[in-house]
């Protein structure tokens, strides 16, 4: 589904150049739930940004079903193929759920119309009960706010669900549910997810766990 192939990254900063990602090689397959981890600075996020098409590596390739993402283009890459749940959320809080699932389909120019409708189905698949659906995002506790976030990701009818340290912020119990809610995400719906997490929780609820260290990704 997904492939790194020999992807290298590096940031230059006060005229020096700093290798973040080294020769990194690695197959992302749909179904399955892994977790990116590893020490705070590794490189995770960059791994993240590269793999979702927000950035270009400097050496090495980036396949989505066989093709070079540069080819398919990262904005249609990214509007079609991948979703990204950032650490901030990025929720309009002045609007509702559903009115935060409904512009993102509109942003992604999803086709077809009853959206309402598909982002309420969305929403309540992710567990947002229909009471909370129509009060504004703002209003909605962490574990909420991090389904929104989940199904605003999901508006348009993605492959690959990434998500950057999606339980940073809640409590272990609501934790474990946005956990349950990535794994039946790969297990029931065949998604490729890909979460970038210090939680140890959400490292063993994955499938596979993937760990960076200095510029390299081993398995485990
Ligand atoms: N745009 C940038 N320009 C220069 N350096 C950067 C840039 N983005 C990240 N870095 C540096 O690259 C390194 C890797 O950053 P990254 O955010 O990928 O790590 P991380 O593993 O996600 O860290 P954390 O767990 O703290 O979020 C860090 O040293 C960071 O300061």
């Amino acid at each position: 589904m997904l492939q790194l192939a020999g992807v290298s990254h590096s940031y230059t900063s006060g005229g020096r150049k700093r290798m973040i990602l080294k020769n990194v090689s690695q197959s992302f397959q749909s179904g399955r739930m892994y977790a990116v981890v590893g020490p705070s600075g590794s490189g995770k996020t960059t791994l993240l940004a590269l793999a979702s098409g927000l950035d270009t590596p400097v050496a090495g390739k980036v396949r989505f079903r066989g093709d070079d993402v540069a080819e398919i283009g990262l904005g249609r890459y990214r509007n079609r193929h991948v979703a990204t749940v950032f650490q901030n959320l990025n929720l309009l809080n002045y609007m509702t759920a559903v009115q935060n699932v409904v512009s993102a389909m509109e942003i992604t120019g999803a086709r077809g119309g009853r959206k309402k409708q598909r982002a309420e189905q969305i929403l309540t698949r992710l567990g947002v009960e229909p009471v909370d659906q129509h009060r504004r995002t703002l209003q909605l506790s962490g574990g909420q706010q991090q389904r929104v976030a989940i199904a605003r990701a999901l508006a348009c009818e993605v492959d690959v669900l990434f998500a950057d340290e999606p339980t940073g912020s809640l409590d272990q119990d609501t934790a474990s549910e946005i956990v349950s809610v990535f794994q039946a995400l790969a297990h029931e719906e065949g998604k490729c997810v890909i979460v970038v997490t210090h939680s140890r929780e959400v490292a063993a609820a994955a499938d596979e766990v993937l760990r960076l260290r200095a510029g390299a990704l081993v398995r485990g």
